[in-house]
């Protein structure tokens, strides 16, 4: 597709309304790894490989269309990732600065991964989850869609930066294509992209566009199914069964390998932290071992 037609097509995402989702707590503290690590074997499972847990409910036929296990850390690398997130005196974590335009984003030599999806989909209560052992960090969530008007960047020690991103769709900043685009163009510590999909809801035509987005400009990216504390264990299959089946077949760049998340039990919060510190190159690194 033409550069002009990923424009219109952005403007589009701007234009549509998304579904409101119904208001609910999230909380400001997760369990610490070593309680984790503490919980009878499937509790652990269902909250550090939620993918893996829900395997077992599919029947065999249909196991070759999930890719379940690409990454796949150990439990001590989940736990040595859990480190970088843990604000210290010597690790400190912050929110740096906002920016309406890429012009704007603070120049901070680090490799970046941002978050993007429809409004409300949970962008901003998954930064927040993954900050939980950062609390003083300020990530501002709301059930009104449309609560984030700009790009906000937050640092994790000297590692790397989280950008939380304005929803498309319903109630949209203006200058949403502007600056989401110029920005997923041209940010050149870019790392990956995280493409975050309402799990009760399944992939909307403004996803879609999204996707079409993210192939259009090449970008490594992946998807992060949200809110899975709020489906049926049945719908949440069927929901993951059918994303899967759109990633494998329409798609080029997204990661093969789905990561669902809940902020509210953290189920697979642990697991999307290790995954970050390994595409941002810090997974093999020296650091905390
Ligand atoms: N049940 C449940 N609710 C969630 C979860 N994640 C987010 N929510 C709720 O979804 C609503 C929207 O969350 P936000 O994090 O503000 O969504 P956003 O994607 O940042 O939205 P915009 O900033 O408007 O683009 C809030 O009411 C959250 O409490 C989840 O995992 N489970
Ligand atoms: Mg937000």
């Amino acid at each position: 597709m033409a550069m002009l037609g990923v424009r219109l097509a952005m403007g589009r995402l701007f234009e549509m309304s998304a579904g409101l989702g119904r208001p609910s707590r999230t909380y400001s503290t997760s369990p610490s790894f070593a309680e984790v690590l503490r919980l009878p074997k499937r509790q652990l499972t269902k909250l550090v490989y939620p993918l893996q847990e829900l395997e077992q409910y599919l029947v065999p036929d249909s196991r070759p269309d999930l890719h379940l296990r690409i990454f796949d850390p150990s439990l001590e690398d989940i736990a040595r990732s859990e480190n970088f997130f843990a604000a210290t005196a010597a690790n400190r974590i912050e929110y740096l600065s906002s920016a309406v335009r890429l012009s704007h984003a603070p120049e901070f030599p680090r490799p970046e991964v941002c978050f993007i999806g429809r409004s409300n989909v949970g962008k901003s209560s998954l930064i927040k989850a993954l900050f939980s052992l950062a609390p003083e960090v300020e990530v501002r969530v709301s059930k009104k869609p449309g609560h984030t008007k700009k790009m906000n960047f937050f640092k994790v020690g000297k590692y790397f930066i989280l950008v939380d991103m304005p929803g498309y769709g319903y109630r949209a900043p203006e200058d949403f294509v502007d600056m989401v685009e110029a920005y997923l163009k041209e940010r050149r510590n870019l790392k990956r992209t995280f493409l975050l999909v309402d799990s009760v809801v399944g992939i909307t035509e403004n996803d879609k566009i999204a996707v079409e987005m993210c192939e259009e400009f090449a970008l490594p990216y992946v998807m992060v199914l949200t809110k899975i504390d709020k489906s049926s264990k049945g719908h949440l299959l069927k929901q993951i069964l059918q994303i899967q089946k759109f990633v494998n077949t329409k798609t080029q760049g997204c990661f093969p390998q789905l990561f669902p998340v809940s902020t509210v039990t953290y189920s697979g919060i642990h697991l999307l932290k290790c995954f970050i510190v390994n595409v941002t190159g810090n997974l093999n690194g020296s650091h905390f071992r």
